[in-house]
Formats: structure tokens, sequence, C-alpha cells
């Protein structure tokens, strides 16, 4: 794992390996969705390495011990519609117990805005960590505005989880929101003149769910 500023790269073999079977553009649906959950377990593993834990008393079959169990409320995952379902799914493999909020958005295509459709969260998103999922930061402008409601909505803890980043998106991310830390798979070179990530992996969402 290595780590500047609010950013940190998950820089695991297995991360790095799948992430090239991902973007090779022969890759098919089925395998790239496959792949895209294999990686999300593993930087779930990433994300959660610092939660407390608490002690309780149980009985082995041999003898009773003290043994630790995470403390208090957990986790919430949000996955920001809808290619962060393709994350969330992994991440839900690894903590089936977690809450799950969701923030529909998408991109305008030609002014790169974030547009909002829809948001649910539970009702005690302070109380738990809150990672945001979303395979791609971009411009961040969809990642800002994501977090920034999610903070209108009570969340104080919150991190940003992503498989591919711009230098651009994490700059803005670092700039409106310099509590969140990010942690990414990759940081790509640049961005090019559509919003896209070069050189990437293509339309996250589209390669995820076979629309296009
Ligand atoms: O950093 P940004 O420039 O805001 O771009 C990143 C966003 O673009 C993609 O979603 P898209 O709008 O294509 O929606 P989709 O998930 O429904 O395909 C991606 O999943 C991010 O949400
Ligand atoms: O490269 C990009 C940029 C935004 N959204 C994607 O899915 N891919
Ligand atoms: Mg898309």
């Amino acid at each position: 794992m290595a780590g500047t500023g609010n950013v940190i790269v998950v820089d695991h073999p297995l991360v790095q390996h799948k992430l090239t079977l991902m973007r090779r553009k022969d890759q098919p649906t089925t395998d790239f969705r496959r792949l895209v959950s294999e990686v999300s377990l593993l930087l779930a593993y990433e994300v959660t390495r610092d939660l407390p834990l608490e002690t309780i008393e149980i009985e082995t079959p041999l003898e009773p011990m003290t043994a630790p169990i995470l403390a208090g409320k957990k986790l919430c995952f949000v996955s920001i519609l809808r290619a962060g379902n393709g994350i969330l799914d992994g991440m839900l493999d690894l903590v089936p117990s977690a809450r799950v909020g969701h923030v529909g958005l998408y991109r305008d295509p030609e002014t790169l805005v974030p547009v909002e459709y829809y948001i649910k969260v539970p009702d005690d998103l302070g109380e738990r960590l809150t990672v945001v999922v979303d395979p791609m930061l971009a411009t961040g402008h969809s990642a800002a505005a994501a977090i920034g409601r999610l903070k209108q909505a009570g969340a104080k803890k919150i991190r940003f989880v992503c498989l591919l980043a711009a230098p651009e998106g994490l700059a803005v991310v670092a700039e409106t929101h310099p509590d969140v830390t990010v942690y990414t798979a990759a940081i790509d070179r640049q961005l090019d003149s559509h919003g896209y990530i070069r050189p990437g992996l293509g339309d996250a969402g589209d390669r995820l769910f076979g629309t296009k």
C-alpha cells in the first residue's frame, strides 16, 4: 500500500494483475464483472484495515477465551450508481453485514457535470464509517458531489474507493473534501478532452453491464 496525502494506492500484486486484465479491450463482460468483484474484495480489505475491535468472552470447543470482534456500529457502503454496484458486490462478499446506501448520479456527456437522480442512505450514517464506491474518479465532480450529499445526510467519516483515478480528479476531491482519503488501485496519466481516463479502461458502467 503506497500513500501520499489523502490518496492510498493499493499496489498489492493481485490487484495490479487483475487490473491489467480488466483494462484489456477484448475482456468479455462476464470476465470484466468478475474481475471488478475480485479486486473490490481486496480493496475492501485495505479500506477496513483499521476498523476498531473490542473483546468478548467466548468458549472454543476446548476452553474459554477472550476474543476480538468488530466494535460498535461498523460500516456503510455507498454505491454511486450505476457503475459503483460492480464494486459494491465484491465488498459485500467480504462484509455481508454492512449497511448499504445508493447515490444515483450520471455525468452529462457534454458538460461533464454530475446530475443527481436518486439518494437513499441509512438514518444512522453518522455513526458508521462511510465507504463510497465508484470504479472511476475522472474529473472528480461525481465523487465530490456524492460526498457532499452524504455529508448533508450526516456522514462524518468518509473514505472513497475506486479502481482508477486521474490526477485531475484526485486534486478536485482533495480540494473540496480534504478530510476524505481515496483508495485506488492505480493513478493513470491524464484525462482526455471527453473526460475519459487515459490509458484507463473505457466506460466502466458499459463494460460492467454490457450496454455498449
Ligand atoms: O469523475 P467524473 O468525471 O465525474 O466521472 C466519473 C463518473 O463517470 C462514470 O459514471 P457515469 O456518469 O458514466 O454513469 P454510469 O455509472 O451510470 O455509467 C463513473 O462511474 C463515475 O461515476
Ligand atoms: O474513463 C472514464 C471516465 C468516466 N467514466 C468512465 O466510466 N470512464
Ligand atoms: Mg458510465
